[in-house]
């Protein structure tokens, strides 16, 4: 087991770890563009390709879909009725079931960092649970969390903290005694909103934009740098 790093433990000692997946542990973006494109190809549109792709992941799936539909316009997708988005979502989770792990990987230091956490860990991420738990397996990586939250455990996913506070109950944790690693605003305004401390990795999505702008506690290029290594 690693220790924290002075910089962590100058503020305090986390007893718990909560982390993201998508754009902090694992590079999912290539398995998910697959099944976008393959979405959009069946409705007989053109591929969006992984940078736009990138820019559209860490509000769940259901917004991914509906953020393909529209081309990004924000506005847009939040007017296509549940009816409107079905069909596109039955062929989104058809086509991600399948290349679910294909070619999504951990980012560097990620495996390191799992294997050797001073603090139990749990896993908050708003993907739906039905990619999430067959992703985990096929990466070895559920003996390493306490707890899996997903996207659709709640009836309400972050930015809302909700589920971070959820997990340190769970846990019996303080939230002032938790830590939130994330790569996008909504990791970092749930942990605010949550008293919980924050360090947010630079390498990630975060909707294209720079996350060191929802100001976090720590701004990280490589997870291991929470440690004492
Ligand atoms: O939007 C997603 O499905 C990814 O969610 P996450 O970044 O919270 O892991």
């Amino acid at each position: 087991m690693a220790e924290w790093h002075a910089r962590v433990l100058a503020r305090f000692t986390p007893e718990l770890v909560l982390f993201d997946l998508d754009g902090t542990l694992i590079d999912s973006v290539p398995d998910l563009t697959t099944a976008i494109d393959a979405m959009l190809q069946q409705l007989g549109r053109a591929p969006a390709g992984r940078e736009q792709v990138s820019h559209w992941v860490g509000n769940g799936a259901d917004a991914l879909v509906r953020r393909a539909l529209t081309a990004g316009d924000e506005t847009a997708a939040w007017l296509l009725t549940s009816e409107q988005v079905a069909p596109a979502r039955q062929a989104f989770d058809q086509a991600y079931m399948q290349a679910l792990h294909h070619a999504t990987g951990a980012y560097d230091g990620v495996e390191e960092f799992l294997r050797s956490s001073p603090a139990p860990m749990v896993l908050v991420t708003n993907k739906p649970r039905v990619f999430t738990e067959p992703l985990l397996q096929s990466l070895g990586w559920q003996p390493y969390f306490q707890l899996l939250l997903c996207g659709d455990d709640l009836a309400q996913k972050k930015p809302h903290p909700a589920p971070l506070l959820h997990a340190c109950e769970q846990l019996g944790v303080a939230p002032q005694q938790a830590l939130m690693v994330g790569d996008s605003r909504n990791d970092v305004e749930a942990a605010k909103a949550a008293s919980i401390a924050c360090a947010a990795v630079s390498y990630g999505y975060n909707h294209g934009e720079p996350i060191a702008d929802s100001q976090p506690d720590w701004l990280l290029d490589d997870i291991r740098q929470l440690l004492a290594l």
